[in-house]
């Protein structure tokens, strides 16, 4: 059963919803981990729906940048006093959850201290600093960020300018921003709100650099909040979306810190200037892996509400006629909008269910690392840099197929759409460009092959086992596994292709460096696809692991979409591997999987419960009663305030006249 069924609903979307095979709490459940958690959300929006202050003063596009930031601090102010009372304040899903389902995704003062300023000072500061600043964060008694990047680097985090010497004498770190390029630039929250940062600065102690360290800075006084001296900051100005958050600039001037600064979990300077390695040379990378082991669910997240937008609204929008002459049709019948949406959904789901994977991988290499053991560092850095990539990049091509499905309404910022795609798409750069981690990941899967060359498959981990197998045939009957194998295949032979391509320029004389250059676009593509074959196989298992019956019948169907989707999609990969009839084949079965997962589409977006209030939608309101509502909507528009605007008194209507001699 839908459960969002109400009396005065769009009779349209009713018919969609009646027409469901499954109940969308049950699926709920699935889509976030447990009926515990899925009920937590709508228990969360409830208790939310009912408390007016914490309601959107104005729709979210009639507002300025100034606006967008004074009411997200407005409302993080009340959460802040409210929360004890709405979620358990010891879990990291209910508050971001209950952040975004206030404040909305176009970022807010407090965006990155949950995410970027207290893992840090949580897995990396010493239980002394931890215990001296911990417990001031979490009651956001101070409100941080994260500088790392600089406006000269942000990819090669080995270039970074700013300086941390070590003063033996004072016992003090002293911060510099020697030249224009090192000053800090982009850190969210930066700009106006945070007064303390984490700091990445590189470590000098007696002359010697020890590159970059985390640092725990004091950047405005906690009374006055002026920028303390020695310290330059402010806000980058607009950006293409996530405007309610301060992105922000910081310069240091010879400005002091005490030694216990420095986070010194891992590696430490001691008072005599002796400088003790961390365990991992990387380890001080982790709390980007942190970000990023969570990007697939939140970006799968994204997907899903542009999807739950065009979806709801496709089932609702008529438009030109089927064999029926006697009554349009829904847009969401025509195969066109169908391929365009249905194979997004189920990268939506496939998104999910992976992120929630990493997020638990994580969590697990977090307690090796503080036992000590740093061996799976390397796997996750590797499975995450390709991840965040590939995940982001789909996602905002699903988004945007999202907005032009909607035709012109997805223009309009009544849809929202512009910005979760502006916020998505995000994503793409932060934590890592996609294309540099791509060829992060693809160092490893080139380890892995010369592992085989030199005898040595069995040394390999599971994720990279599939590269030192020989399939050469694959059975027509194609089951979910037979389209695995296919993509193994793809996978496999495109990471041998470009690993022999920069092994030949290596042999042929040139340096390492340019060699990988030379082959580093066939290494993203091999990269790219040994990352959608784990999408799938996580996708497949998790299937195979729903024990409800109706909701896994679903799920097969939207399986099929994707293992179909995907493997049309990678045609030219497996040009050696399937005839001609096995693709047409592949073809119709594709076609046939949006016919089966049709009546269950708006079911499927309803089962990810994004609220109206999160939606901020008019085009994808739950209740589909859209265009009485876009007509209020733009009647609100602060230009119709009044009927003749100053620019026609002041301009056009002048020179209308002069014209009229
Ligand atoms: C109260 C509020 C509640 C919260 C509510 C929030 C909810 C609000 C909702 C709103 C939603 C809005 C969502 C949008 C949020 C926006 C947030 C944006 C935040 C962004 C933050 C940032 O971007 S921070 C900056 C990130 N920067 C980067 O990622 C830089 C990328 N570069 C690098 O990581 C590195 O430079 C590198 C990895 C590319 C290279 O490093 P390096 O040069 O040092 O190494 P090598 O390439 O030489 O490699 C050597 C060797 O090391 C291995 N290695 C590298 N990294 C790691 C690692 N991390 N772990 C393990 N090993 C690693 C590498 O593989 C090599 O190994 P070999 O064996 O030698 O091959
Ligand atoms: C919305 C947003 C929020 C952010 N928040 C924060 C924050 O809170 N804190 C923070 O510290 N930073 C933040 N950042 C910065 C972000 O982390 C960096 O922008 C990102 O890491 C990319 O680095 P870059 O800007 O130097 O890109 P560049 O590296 O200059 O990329 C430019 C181009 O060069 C290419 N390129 C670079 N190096 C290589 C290579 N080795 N091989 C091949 N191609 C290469 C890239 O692929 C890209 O096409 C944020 C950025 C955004 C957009």
């Amino acid at each position: 059963m839908n459960q969002s069924i109400k009396p005065g609903d769009n009779p349209d979307l009713t018919e969609e919803r009646l027409s469901g095979t499954f109940d969308t709490n049950s699926m709920a459940a699935v889509i976030y981990g447990s009926d515990k958690l899925a009920q937590r959300r709508r228990e969360i929006s409830e208790a939310v729906s009912r408390i007016p202050e914490l309601q959107d003063s104005k729709p979210c596009p009639f507002m300025t940048r100034e606006e967008k930031i004074l009411e997200g601090s407005r409302k993080s102010a009340i959460l802040n006093r409210l929360l004890p009372g709405l979620i358990d304040l010891d879990s990291f899903e209910e508050t971001v959850f209950i952040h975004q389902e206030v404040i909305g995704i176009e970022g807010h003062p407090l965006a990155l201290h949950e995410s970027l300023f207290i893992p840090p000072i949580a897995t990396q500061g010493t239980d002394e600093q931890q215990k001296k600043w911990l417990g001031r964060a979490q009651r956001r008694e101070i409100i941080g960020c994260y500088a790392q990047t600089e406006l000269g680097h942000g990819s090669n985090l080995r270039a970074l300018e700013t300086t941390a010497t070590f003063d033996i004498s004072s016992q003090e770190f002293i911060l510099n921003s020697p030249t224009i390029t090192s000053l800090k630039w982009w850190p969210g929250a930066l700009g106006k709100s945070a007064n303390w940062s984490i700091v990445i600065a590189n470590l000098i102690v007696h002359d010697k650099n020890h590159g970059p360290h985390p640092f725990m800075v004091q950047l405005r006084d906690e009374k006055s909040h002026e920028p303390l001296p020695g310290i330059t900051v402010g806000d980058i100005g607009p950006k293409m979306a996530f405007n309610g958050a301060d992105n922000g600039f910081l310069g240091f001037e010879n400005y002091r810190i005490p030694r216990e600064n420095m986070l010194m979990r891992h590696s430490k300077v001691t008072p005599d200037g002796g400088y003790i390695r961390p365990p991992h040379a990387k380890i001080g990378y982790s709390g980007m892996v942190r970000v990023r082991s969570r990007m697939a669910a939140e970006q799968g997240l994204f997907l899903a509400h542009a999807l739950t937008i065009a979806v709801r609204y496709s089932a609702i929008r008529r438009q030109g006629y089927l064999e029926d002459r006697s009554r349009e049709v829904k847009v969401l019948d025509y195969q066109t909008q169908q391929h365009r949406l249905f194979p997004s959904i189920a990268r939506a789901y496939a998104f999910i269910f992976c992120g929630f994977e990493t997020i638990r991988l994580y969590d697990q290499l977090l307690i090796d690392v503080q036992n000590g053991n740093t061996s799976g560092m390397a796997d996750l850095h590797a499975l995450t840099s390709g991840l965040k990539s590939v995940v982001t990049h789909q996602t905002g091509e699903g988004i945007e197929q999202a907005r032009m499905a909607c035709g012109g309404h997805g223009y309009s910022m009544a849809s929202y759409i512009s910005e979760i795609y502006g916020v998505a798409i995000g994503g793409c750069t932060y934590e890592g460009e996609n294309m540099v981690m791509l060829l992060q990941l693809a160092r490893y899967l080139v380890k892995s092959i010369e592992m085989i060359q030199n005898g040595k498959s069995k040394n390999l981990g599971p994720m990279v086992a599939y590269l030192a197998a020989n399939e050469s045939e694959i059975d027509l009957n194609l089951g979910p596994n037979e389209y695995l194998k296919v993509f193994q295949y793809a996978a496999r032979s495109q990471a041998w292709r470009a690993t022999e391509k920069f092994q030949k320029l290596r042999n042929s004389g040139m340096s390492k460096e340019q060699a990988w250059n030379q082959a580093s676009v066939e290494l993203t593509r091999a990269s790219r696809l040994h990352t959608r074959l784990y999408i799938m196989s996580t996708f497949i298992n998790h299937v195979g692991s729903v024990v409800d019956q109706k909701i896994k019948k679903v799920l097969i169907d939207l399986l099929n979409v994707h293992i179909t989707y995907e493997v049309m999609d990678i045609g030219i990969y497996v040009q050696g591997l399937l005839s001609s009839d096995q693709m047409d084949l592949i073809r119709n079965q594709l076609y046939v999987s949006l016919e089966t997962i049709r009546p269950n589409a708006v079911s499927l977006v309803d089962s990810f419960q994004i609220s109206d209030m999160q939606l901020r939608s008019v085009l994808g309101r739950r209740d589909g009663n859209v265009y009485e509502n876009l007509f209020k909507w733009a009647k609100s528009c602060p230009l119709n305030d009044k009927d003749v605007l100053e620019s026609v008194t002041k301009y056009l209507k002048p020179m209308m006249d002069k014209s009229k001699l």
